[in-house]
């Protein structure tokens, strides 16, 4: 057994942190820093070669701030007007450049979270591309389990990102809680998530970190696969090179620095599945990606007895270190004996409620939890963050 998940460590660059939940207001101090996912800036060169452009330049008194808008365009329109009916209600966690924000349309009583993203984080750190491939893909993809981008635009210091609000939290905080899922709601995340990388790759994209804490929960606990800061698009037949995801969760094939494609996506839900199921970790995390895949390469992965046969065949399935041979396809993971005689269809999985999630909904814990692994300096990050951020609707609006 591996642990926890929350002693992932970067191997090379890192471009995200353990994001700050406080939808509850709470503010406990924090166990400590977690760094989730891991980017090697290099890989990133070859496959996105514009990823260190258009940084402001300050030889032009005029050209800083024009270019610090058109560098944006046109995945971050300036002609956003949504924004004048848009109450902010609270903050909901702080993202790696900057809060997520809960906001209210008053004019249609819809309630959307919105990430804002500061521009100038987002150039220092090189992920210019990688944030508007982001919204670019997630303009894209509408499926009942993703979660759907409703729209984004900039305003002179930060970038907007509005998508649907899950009021629930993620997946992540509830497994901390119970420690691991019965196998009946187990097999529905699966189809649900399943069903969503299946259609992902079916469209050519990638999502390359798949793990609970980017899969957000609905009121009746059905899951929404979020953040695609890492997703890219690849064909079937293409492959791809960057060791990028979170180290737990990531294929043999990705830690090895690739070739790799979608197979990795599916291993990453065997690990997400095994750790639901079990309520731990097949391995700990080590300290970077060679250790992680040394362990990896050597761990047998053998099924703990108490789970089904047919769960223990599927994990097996899907944890295949040989990318050809494992399950990768959707139509041979719906045939898996796990599933018989259960519906794929959407509104028939979402139908009846996940039970142990709604309750631990309002477990006392569940604030703390989901601030998980955050520093008491970076709750004081935070509230600058708060002072520095939106904190009227007139700052969302556009330049
Ligand atoms: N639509 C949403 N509804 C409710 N909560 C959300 C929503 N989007 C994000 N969150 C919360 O904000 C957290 C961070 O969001 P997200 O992962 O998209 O940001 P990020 O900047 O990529 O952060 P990280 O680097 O931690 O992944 C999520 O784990 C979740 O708790």
């Amino acid at each position: 057994m591996g642990g926890d998940g929350s002693k992932n460590k970067d191997s090379a660059s890192l471009v995200k942190r353990r994001s700050l939940s406080c939808d509850q207001g709470f503010l406990s101090v924090p166990a400590q820093l977690v760094h989730h996912s891991v980017f090697r800036r290099s890989a990133q060169h070859r496959e996105d070669p514009v990823s260190n452009q258009s940084r402001p330049s300050d030889s032009n008194p005029e050209g800083p701030r024009l270019e610090f808008i058109s560098s944006f365009l046109p995945e971050f329109p300036q002609s956003f007007t949504g924004h004048k009916h848009l109450q902010i209600l609270g903050f909901v966690a702080k993202g790696s450049f900057g809060p997520i924000l809960k906001v209210k349309d008053v004019s249609t009583d819809e309630t959307y979270a919105i990430k804002v993203l500061s521009k100038a984080e987002v150039l220092r750190n090189g992920v210019l591309q990688q944030s508007k491939e982001e919204v670019i893909i997630q303009r894209q993809v509408r499926h009942p389990f993703l979660l759907s981008l409703r729209d984004c635009w900039q305003s002179q210091s930060n970038l907007f990102i509005m998508c649907d609000y899950c009021s629930t939290g993620d997946l992540y905080t509830y497994w901390s809680l119970k420690g691991r899922f019965d196998e009946r709601d187990v097999r529905v995340f699966a189809a649900e998530l399943g069903s969503a990388l299946g259609f992902l790759h079916d469209f050519g994209i990638m999502h390359r970190d798949v793990k609970m804490e980017n899969i957000l929960l609905t009121d009746k606990g059905h899951l929404r696969l979020t953040d695609f800061g890492l997703s890219r698009r690849l064909e079937h037949g293409d492959r791809a090179f960057t060791i990028c995801g979170t180290i737990q969760y990531m294929a043999p094939e990705v830690l090895s620095g690739g070739p790799y494609s979608h197979a990795a996506d599916w291993w990453s839900l065997g690990i997400l599945l095994y750790a639901l199921a079990t309520g731990g970790f097949p391995l700990p995390a080590e300290a970077d990606h060679g250790d992680m895949l040394s362990s990896v390469s050597e761990c047998p992965y053998d099924m703990p007895d108490n789970l089904s046969p047919a769960l223990a065949f599927l994990l097996i399935e899907l944890l295949c270190k040989i990318p050809t041979r494992r399950l990768r396809c959707l139509e041979l993971f719906q045939s898996q004996k796990f599933f018989h005689g259960m519906s794929f269809d959407s509104q028939l999985l979402q139908k009846s409620p996940i039970e142990p999630i709604l309750e631990l909904k309002n477990h006392p814990d569940r604030p703390e939890r989901s601030m998980r692994g955050l520093s008491l300096d970076l709750l004081q990050n935070f509230e600058c963050d708060l002072q520095n951020s939106p904190s009227n609707p007139a700052d969302l609006s556009p330049t």
